[in-house]
C-alpha cells in the first residue's frame, strides 16, 4: 500500500504523519506538494493537519481550491482512500469530499489535551481493527472543530454508518460535559457515503508509540493497512 502525504504552505503534522507511515508502519511514503494533480502512484493520501494558508478566510477554505484538493475528488471517485486529520478534515469538508464543517469551536479558544472517544462504527476499512463502542484516547489540538451539519443530512449519515468516531470520557459518556467543541453529537469523525474518505479532529499521527501517552493511533491507521 503506497501512501502520500498533502503538504500545504502551513501545513504542520506533515513530517508526523510521514514518519509514523514510514518509520513505525513500515510503509512506503511521499509527501505531495499542494500543486500536484497527478495521484496515480497513491492508493491512501493523508491530508494532514496545520494551518494551511494561514487558515485565511476559513481553516481548509483556500486550500481546497489547490490543484491537489481538486485532484483528491477523481482520486476518491476511483475507490481510493483519503484521510483528513485535524485541519485535513476542514479542506475535505470545505472541498465536499465530506460532509458538514468545522465551526469555531464554542467556547471560542483553541483545545490541546488527550480526549476519549467512542468507535461508532467499525465497518469500514478505517475502524476495522477496533471493536464497536470500544473507547480509545487520541490527542486534539484544535479552535475549530465544532462539527456542524445539517439535521437532515444528519440523520441521512446516522442511517449509512457515516458517523464514525464521537467525543466521550473514559467511561464512555457522551453528552455536554464531554463535549470539547460543541460539535452537534459531539461527533469527532466522519466518513462519506462510500466509506473510502474519512475526516476526524483527533490526531492518530501523535499516538502512535507508547511514550507519547497513548498508542490508539495505531489502531485506526493500521486497520487499513490490514
Ligand atoms: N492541529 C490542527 O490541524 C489545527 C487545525 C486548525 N488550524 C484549527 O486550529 O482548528
Amino acid at each position: 500500500m503506497r501512501f502520500g502525504v498533502a503538504v500545504y504552505p502551513g501545513s504542520n503534522c506533515d513530517y508526523d504523519t510521514y514518519y509514523v507511515i514510514r518509520d513505525i508502519l513500515k510503509k512506503e511514503v511521499e509527501f505531495i506538494d499542494y500543486r500536484e494533480t497527478d495521484l496515480s502512484k497513491y492508493d491512501c493520501v493523508i491530508v494532514p493537519g496545520g494551518f494551511s494558508f494561514g487558515d485565511y478566510l476559513r481553516p481548509g477554505a483556500i486550500a481546497s481550491h489547490t490543484p491537489l484538493t481538486q485532484a483528491l475528488k477523481d482520486f476518491a471517485s476511483k475507490g481510493k482512500f483519503v484521510i483528513g486529520i485535524c485541519n485535513g478534515f476542514q479542506i475535505l469538508t470545505e472541498a465536499h469530499l465530506l460532509p458538514g464543517a468545522l465551526l469555531p469551536n464554542n467556547h471560542g479558544k483553541f483545545v490541546c489535551k488527550h480526549q476519549y472517544l467512542k468507535v461508532e462504527n467499525n465497518e469500514t476499512p478505517f475502524t476495522k481493527n477496533l471493536s464497536k463502542n470500544q473507547i480509545i484516547k487520541l490527542p486534539i489540538a484544535h479552535h475549530d472543530g465544532n462539527y456542524f451539519v445539517d439535521p437532515g443530512t444528519l440523520a441521512e449519515m446516522e442511517k449509512n454508518g457515516q458517523i464514525i468516531l464521537r467525543y466521550c470520557d473514559e467511561n464512555g459518556i457522551i453528552d455536554e460535559s464531554t463535549n470539547p467543541n460543541g460539535s452537534i453529537g459531539n461527533i469527532a469523525g466522519v466518513c462519506n457515503k462510500e466509506k473510502n474518505v474519512f475526516g476526524l479532529m483527533p490526531h492518530p499521527e501523535r499516538a502512535c508509540e507508547p511514550i507519547l501517552g497513548t498508542a490508539d493511533g495505531l489502531l485506526l491507521l493500521t486497520s487499513l493497512i490490514n
